[in-house]
């Protein structure tokens, strides 16, 4: 369960443990905690529900400072991930971290998920999808009907 993989430091347990988080203690944060740190006074972006205070690393960060500011108080996993940060990057993450997302918040940044997104679309293309070529039978049909009673 603790293994982790730059384990140099000893759990001290004397808190509340997190399994999964390389630190001995975590410290949770509420999704508006997180969202009042928007500023340049103060920058915390969430990247996998963790919580890091950028607002010293901006200058420093080989992207440029406004990519973070713009995602400053908000979840940033998205734009972190489509970059393809290196090791590296992610092991600098690792000392900006300052806390977690309260669990209870995390559905607050979970976005539709895309099944359900297509599934909505398609029930809307379904009906007209069928109902187009339906209302195109019958009006042929219709016409047939009565060319068909002038020939007789
Ligand atoms: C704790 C948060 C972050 C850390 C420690 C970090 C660190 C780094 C590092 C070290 C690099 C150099 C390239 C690499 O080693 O991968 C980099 C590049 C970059 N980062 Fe970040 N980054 C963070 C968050 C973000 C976020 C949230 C965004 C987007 C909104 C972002 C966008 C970029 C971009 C666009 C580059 C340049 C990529 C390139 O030129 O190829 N970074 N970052």
């Amino acid at each position: 369960m603790q293994p982790n993989s730059t384990a140099t430091r000893e759990p001290e347990g004397n808190q509340m443990e997190e399994k999964g988080s390389d630190e001995k203690t975590v410290k949770y944060y509420r999704l508006s905690e997180v969202e009042e740190h928007n500023s340049f006074k103060s920058t915390w972006i969430i990247v996998n529900y963790k919580v890091y205070d950028v607002t010293k690393f901006l200058e420093e960060h080989p992207g440029g400072e406004e990519v973070l500011r713009e995602q400053a108080g908000g979840d940033a996993t998205e734009s972190f991930e489509d970059v393809g940060h290196s090791t590296d990057a992610r092991e600098m993450a690792s000392t900006l971290l300052i806390g977690e997302l309260h669990p209870d918040d995390r559905h607050k940044i979970n976005k539709i998920p895309e099944s359900l997104v297509t599934t909505v679309h398609e029930t809307t293309s379904w009906w007209s999808n069928w109902l187009i070529p339906a209302l195109a039978a019958a009006i042929v049909m219709l016409m047939y009907r009565i060319y068909r009673a002038e020939e007789a």
